[in-house]
This record gives C-alpha cells, sequence and structure tokens, in this order.
C-alpha cells in the first residue's frame, strides 16, 4: 500500500504559505505517497464571530462551540478557508479535492463534554475504504469537523481531528505546520521532545494555549502507530521532533 502522509496546517499559517510548502507536496506527490490535508481556521473563525458579535472563548485551546458558533465555523472552514487552499494547491499544478464530514459519512464523531464545550467532539470513525480511493487521485483537504451518527455536525479541533485520521489512515508521517518553528523553550525551538519534558514544560506554563492539543494530538498520533509527528512552520524543516518513549 502506498505511504500516507498527513499535514495539518493551522489557520495562521494557511494564509501565507511558502514556496517550500508547494515544492514538498509536489515531491511526495511525484515519489507516489498518499497526501492528505487537514486544515484548520481557528482565527478566521475568531474574526467572523466578532464581526457578528458572538462570544469567542476557547478553554486549553478548544473553542466552546453554541449552535451559532457551530453554523459560523461551518461557514468559514466550508466557504472561505478550504475552497482558498483548493485553489492554492490546483494553482500550484497538483491535484486536488476539497473533503468535509458530509461526504459519504467521512467522518464520524461524539461529543468530547458537552456540558463544557456545547457543540464539540472528536472523530471516532472515517470512511477509510472512500477516502483512501479518492488519495489515490489527489491529494485531499479536509475540514475538521464531525457528524455524530444522527447527523449532528460538531465542531472539531484540528489538530486532534489530524491525529485520529492519521492513526485511523496508518499513516507514516503527520506534520502539524502552524506559524512557530516548533515548541518553543526560551525562544529556542526543542528539536526533540519526549513526553516527560513536554509534561515539565506544561507544569512551567511554556507551553500553552494553542500548542496544548498539537503536543496530544502529537503523542496520541505516535502511541497508536504513527511513526514519526513533527510540529513545524517550514515542511522543508524537521521543526520539533516528538519522541514516544514506551513506558
Ligand atoms: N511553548 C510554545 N512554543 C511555541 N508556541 C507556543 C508555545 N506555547 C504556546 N504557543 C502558541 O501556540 C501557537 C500555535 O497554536 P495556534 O495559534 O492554535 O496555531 P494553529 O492555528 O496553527 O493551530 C503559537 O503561535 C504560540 O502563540
Ligand atoms: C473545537 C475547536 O477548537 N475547533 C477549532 C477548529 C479549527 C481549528 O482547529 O483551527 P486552527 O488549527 O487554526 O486552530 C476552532 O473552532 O477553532
Amino acid at each position: 500500500m502506498k505511504e500516507t502522509i498527513v499535514v495539518k496546517i493551522g489557520g495562521n499559517a494557511s494564509d501565507q504559505l511558502p514556496t517550500t510548502f508547494f515544492k514538498q507536496l509536489e515531491t511526495w506527490w511525484l515519489e507516489g505517497k498518499q497526501i492528505l490535508i487537514i486544515h484548520g481556521g481557528g482565527p478566521q473563525i475568531s474574526q467572523w464571530s466578532e464581526k457578528l458579535q458572538l462570544p469567542v472563548k476557547k478553554i486549553n485551546g478548544i473553542r466552546v462551540t453554541n449552535n451559532e458558533t457551530l453554523n459560523v465555523t461551518k461557514a468559514v472552514l466550508l466557504g472561505l478557508v478550504q475552497p482558498k487552499l483548493c485553489q492554492f494547491i490546483g494553482n500550484a499544478g497538483l491535484p486536488v479535492i476539497g473533503l468535509n464530514a458530509s461526504d459519504n459519512h467521512l467522518l464520524e464523531g461524539k461529543y468530547l463534554n458537552q456540558a463544557e464545550y456545547g457543540e464539540v467532539g472528536q472523530v471516532t470513525k472515517i470512511n477509510k475504504k472512500w477516502l483512501q480511493e479518492e488519495l489515490q487521485n489527489q491529494i485531499g483537504i479536509l475540514a475538521p469537523l464531525a457528524q455524530t451518527h444522527e447527523g449532528q455536525w460538531l465542531n472539531v479541533n484540528a489538530d486532534m481531528a489530524a491525529a485520529t485520521i492519521a492513526i485511523q489512515l496508518h499513516a507514516e508521517s503527520l506534520v502539524l505546520l502552524t506559524d512557530v518553528p516548533g515548541v518553543l523553550n526560551s525562544g529556542k525551538v526543542v528539536p526533540k521532545l519526549t513526553e516527560t519534558v513536554a509534561d515539565d514544560l506544561f507544569q512551567q506554563h511554556i507551553i500553552k494555549s494553542g500548542m496544548m492539543p498539537k503536543i496530544k494530538a502529537s503523542f496520541n498520533a505516535l502511541r497508536n502507530g504513527v511513526n514519526q509527528t513533527f510540529i513545524t512552520n517550514d515542511l522543508g524543516r524537521p521543526g520539533t521532533q516528538f519522541q514516544y518513549v514506551e513506558k
């Protein structure tokens, strides 16, 4: 079976993708790898929520989402962020398809903690067979939303969605592309990060906010069979590589 690479692009990163991003995608594509991109859009959702005078609240990097925020999230991710990314990648001469949870039951999910976060979920199941077929012919760009078995849409943190999907696809690598060159400690990138060191940086409040779901997602992926996980702002540089030590 072809090697699969899952790349998550944060909302900040998606507005200013460097040439190296498209070059690396092209290299992987020409090498015959399957590529799935999960896109975020957090800053864009916050911006539109503010314009619409809706509350913007995150707990540990997870957006508290009521029904109105859920509608804004769907509109922004599927109406603004995803088409723009498809356009950029298509303009780079690569075959691409935009995807969402409702395509052939692509992403099923369940509530994370409705009392705390509202209409927020985690991915529980993917339509792997159909997705693998789609990825044979084109690069997939998928939004981080899921649907419950009953059809209720859920907002999913894109880092967490990317990790679960990478696990279910038995991906070789998961790359979290963001607006910082890796996990930073005193202004320097930590090149290799174990869970013990990550816990320590978290206790010291050096790892916080949007970095928290990324750390959790990266170790979750490694624990469950993904061979390599990275956080970087440039696909040409490894940034921080996560190291899983079995306990
Ligand atoms: N130790 C850390 N190293 C680097 N970034 C950190 C750290 N702790 C918190 N952050 C924050 O995490 C942000 C990346 O998360 P986020 O804004 O959610 O990005 P994305 O939109 O790519 O998911 C960085 O811009 C930075 O502000
Ligand atoms: C539940 C939850 O937090 N969902 C995220 C989905 C988008 C996202 O994760 O975007 P970034 O990767 O750009 O942060 C949100 O509403 O912001």
